[in-house]
């Protein structure tokens, strides 16, 4: 199995190419979309976060008052560090769970998109890592029109993240979409022509089809051992 690991920095274009990817029929596991989960009421994660910061972030109905959440932890780097801190482990369980059913599907090729794959040093789970990379004017002129926000509030969201021109350093691919859409989907194509190539022995050997053939030749190599001690003992 080859998991790829699709990151970037908030606003640079993940999403874009998660839909180019589903749109090719890979498979997408969407940590903002497990993260949701975590967090929705009643959920071990929204108990976490709610002991830990209070009522006061909660909405009348109960749910994580979302933007109120994002106020205080991206203007607040030890808030924020507490929040990463009681999160984590259900994110990176609800991660590995989703990939996990994508397996038992006998799906070869997965693509995680995790914002924080660096930061949450989930990296060492994937191969290839594809990065997202925008320069940072573009990045905060895209982010502002976007979520509608002010500059401040814009920076504050992006310097939470780890910068990244430091993640393109430890990226394996790295798509650069400060261009058109155009533009993204022509590198795409050639991301596509890597993500795609045989798999290794390695990533074969954890495919469900290389599991199921490990287990099948311990089974038939049981089976011969007996057979022959059966045939010498009856000699
Ligand atoms: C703070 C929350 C409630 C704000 O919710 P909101 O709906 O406004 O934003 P959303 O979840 O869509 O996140 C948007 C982007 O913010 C960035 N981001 C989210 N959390 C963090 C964080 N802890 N540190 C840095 N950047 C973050 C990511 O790039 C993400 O794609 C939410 O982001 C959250 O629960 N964050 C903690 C969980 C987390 O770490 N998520 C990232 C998954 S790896
Ligand atoms: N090449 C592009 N040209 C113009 N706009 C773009 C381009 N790529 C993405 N966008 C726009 O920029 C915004 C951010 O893109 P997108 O939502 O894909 O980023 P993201 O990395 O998934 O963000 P987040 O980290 O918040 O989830 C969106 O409004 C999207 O439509």
């Amino acid at each position: 199995m080859r998991i790829v690991g699709l990151t970037g920095g908030i606003a640079s274009g993940k999403s874009t190419v998660s839909n180019l990817f589903k749109a090719h029929d890979f498979p997408v596991v969407d940590a903002d979309l497990v993260a949701r989960d975590v967090l929705k009421k009643g959920n071990t994660g929204w108990k976490k976060v709610v002991s830990a910061f209070g009522d006061d972030i909660l909405q009348p109905d109960g749910e994580v008052d979302r933007p109120k959440l994002g106020q205080i932890i991206f203007s607040n780097p030890e808030k924020r560090k507490l929040l990463n801190r009681v999160l984590a482990p259900y994110i990176w369980f609800g991660i590995v769970w989703e990939v996990l059913k994508l397996w038992m599907e006998g799906f070869k090729i997965i693509v995680v998109d995790v914002p924080l794959l660096f930061e949450a040093k989930m990296d060492k789970w994937t191969k290839p890592i594809v990065l997202v990379w925008v320069d940072s004017e573009t990045q905060l002129q895209r982010l502002m029109l976007r979520d509608s926000t002010s500059e401040d509030d814009a920076q504050n969201k992006i310097n939470a993240q780890m910068s990244l021109d430091l993640k393109k350093t430890k990226a394996d691919l790295v798509i650069d979409n400060t261009g058109s859409l155009k533009d993204l989907r022509e590198q795409f194509r050639s991301i596509l022509v890597i993500v795609t190539k045989p798999l290794t022995w390695t990533e074969f050997g954890f495919s469900r089809r290389g599991v199921a053939l490990f287990l099948l030749s311990i089974v038939v190599g049981v089976l011969m051992y007996f057979q022959s001690s059966l045939y010498t003992s009856s000699l």
